[in-house]
């Protein structure tokens, strides 16, 4: 039988509490201080990887839907991310803040030395957007739902423990605690109101956990190259590597 729309709505968000990456221990270090400049440069190239295709997901999701309202709504994804030629979006405040922790910023858009888990995870998410319903595709979206905690959770850690942390630095986050709210609000309403049947619940609830495990790769990865044990793949950024001139 199907949850109600309560109960579906409460599954959604325990799968948040239980494995977003706000748990992950390289959130924890980077947060509170622990990271040292490396690790910190580690996690803003890395996570440009992400950054550039965020806006290839919602194209993606976009050209598979055939209703204009909807694809209006979404619409407003890529231009937070791609910006105007007036006004910078997600993508070039990202590079702002690599040029603050000291990277050089076409080393960081080149994405030369990501890890190659970034990449894989980065391209898995497209590529479900891209293959499964509409409603798991949206449904995959709603890690945003616990994105603004994180993001200000992150604005005081880094403002409070780093030198490089200032509101030009850190602007892509302050933006995302406007925009995200927004998206999710609307992707929500959606799967809550297209999720009728517990088949398509079940569907639902897989693609969050799916998005949840993309997330989490992807800082296992820098953990295990940058943190512990400290194992950097053959061709992945090194220390020292790419920096601004
Ligand atoms: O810093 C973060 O922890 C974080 C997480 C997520 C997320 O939950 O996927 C996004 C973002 N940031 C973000 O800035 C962003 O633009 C974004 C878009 C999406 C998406 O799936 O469409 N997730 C996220």
């Amino acid at each position: 039988m199907a949850h109600s729309r309560d109960e579906f709505e409460k599954r959604l968000r325990r799968i948040g509490e239980e494995r977003y990456h706000d748990k992950h221990p390289f959130h924890h270090m980077l947060h509170s201080g622990q990271c040292t400049p490396d690790q910190v440069q580690a996690w803003v190239l890395n996570r440009f990887v992400y950054q550039a295709h965020i806006p290839m997901k919602d194209a993606a999701l976009m050209s598979r839907c055939d209703d204009p309202v909807l694809r209006r709504i979404w619409r407003s994804r890529i231009e937070d991310h791609d910006g105007s030629e007036e006004a910078p979006g997600g993508i070039e405040r990202w590079l702002r803040l690599a040029t603050a922790v000291g990277l050089d910023r076409d080393y960081v858009a080149s994405m030369q030395g990501a890890l190659p888990a970034s990449r894989f995870a980065v391209e898995a998410y497209v590529r479900f957007v891209r293959d499964r319903t509409l409603l798991e595709a949206i449904a995959s979206s709603l890690t945003e739902l616990f994105a603004p905690k994180i993001h200000s959770e992150r604005i005081e850690g880094l403002l409070q423990h780093y030198d490089f942390a200032d509101e030009n630095s850190l602007s892509y986050f302050r933006n995302r605690l406007v925009e995200a709210p927004k998206d999710v609000a609307f992707g929500l309403q959606y799967v809550l109101d297209h999720a009728d049947t517990r088949e398509k619940q079940d569907a639902a609830a897989a693609a969050l956990t799916f998005k949840t495990d993309v997330l989490w790769a992807q800082l296992d990865a820098l953990h295990s190259a940058y943190v512990e044990p400290g194992r950097i793949p053959p061709g992945a950024w090194r220390p020292g590597e790419g920096m601004a001139k």
